[in-house]
């Protein structure tokens, strides 16, 4: 099975005190979006420590494969892509099907993760027929089909009005998407199964959910804090399935304290 070659942005640390260890953050973000929906994160983590945003295979600037993909070879890519990197191990911060990645790595390549956020993200997401329609839909039909119902479970109708220039931006990113990439990402997450394997996690992990999220509700997320030994649980309020963006203090607060040496 082949990798994809990803894309990548690093944001090098220009503040942490002398004798803190330099622990690289590895952003992993959503189905349908590119690595710049971390962009409300770079200043807090940097903080704390070099980050790096990664497209995931078929999104954003990274390659698409058009073959058979799980969610183990979403992870080997970003294993590759830490290598290239020279990256031994990292705090890995998943969203959504980055959250899932993070998860598959923190199970595969344990030795690679030093701390483990896993925001808006579930050990199994949903049906996989519903995965299916969404295949055949963006293979036969383009991904301007599917923005509409998806992004709205992605922000709260008020914020969405109030803030039209992130939303354009974000729904830009989502029709810009390669519908094969997306349509073989859709493909990983129906398979996608971690139920069973969650006590196996030995990293450090937050678990952040958002109140109204619709696509992750919490209830769904708090699975991984039930099921992941010492996992902590933070909830945000009025965010939804885009928390980092929709309530970027919020979300900074959580993982920077937890991250944070
Ligand atoms: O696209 C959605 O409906 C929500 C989602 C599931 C995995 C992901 O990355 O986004």
């Amino acid at each position: 099975m082949a990798n994809a070659m990803l894309a990548l942005d690093s944001f090098p640390t220009k503040s942490v005190p002398d004798g803190i260890p330099d622990i690289p953050i590895v952003l992993l973000g959503s189905l349908g979006s590119k690595r710049s929906m971390w962009r409300e994160q770079i200043d807090a983590l940097n903080t704390i420590g070099p980050a790096y945003a990664i497209d995931i295979r078929g999104h954003g600037d990274s390659q698409v494969l058009d073959e058979s993909t799980t969610m183990a070879d979403l992870a080997q890519d970003v294993i590759r892509s830490l290598n290239m990197n020279e990256i031994a191990s990292a705090h890995i911060v998943g969203l959504s099907i980055g959250g899932a990645i993070a998860q598959e790595l923190a199970l595969s390549a344990p030795e690679r993760v030093e701390r483990l956020v896993l925001s808006s993200t579930a050990p199994k997401f949903g049906e996989a027929g519903a995965w299916q329609q969404r295949i055949d839909t963006a293979r036969e039909s383009g991904l301007d089909e599917l923005v509409g119902p998806v992004m709205s479970k992605w922000f709260t109708p008020d914020w969405a009005e109030a803030h039209p220039d992130v939303i354009a931006n974000i729904h830009r990113n989502f029709v810009g998407t390669d519908p094969v990439g997306y349509a073989r990402c859709c493909e990983a997450l129906a398979g996608f199964d971690t139920r069973e394997r969650l006590g196996e996690i030995a990293a450090p992990t937050l678990v952040v959910s958002a109140t109204e999220d619709g696509s992750t509700p919490p209830e769904v997320v708090r699975q991984l804090a039930d099921g992941i030994d010492g996992a902590k649980w933070v909830s945000i309020s009025g965010g939804a399935h885009m928390c980092n963006l929709q309530c970027a203090d919020e979300y900074n607060t959580a993982v920077v304290d937890f991250l944070k040496p």
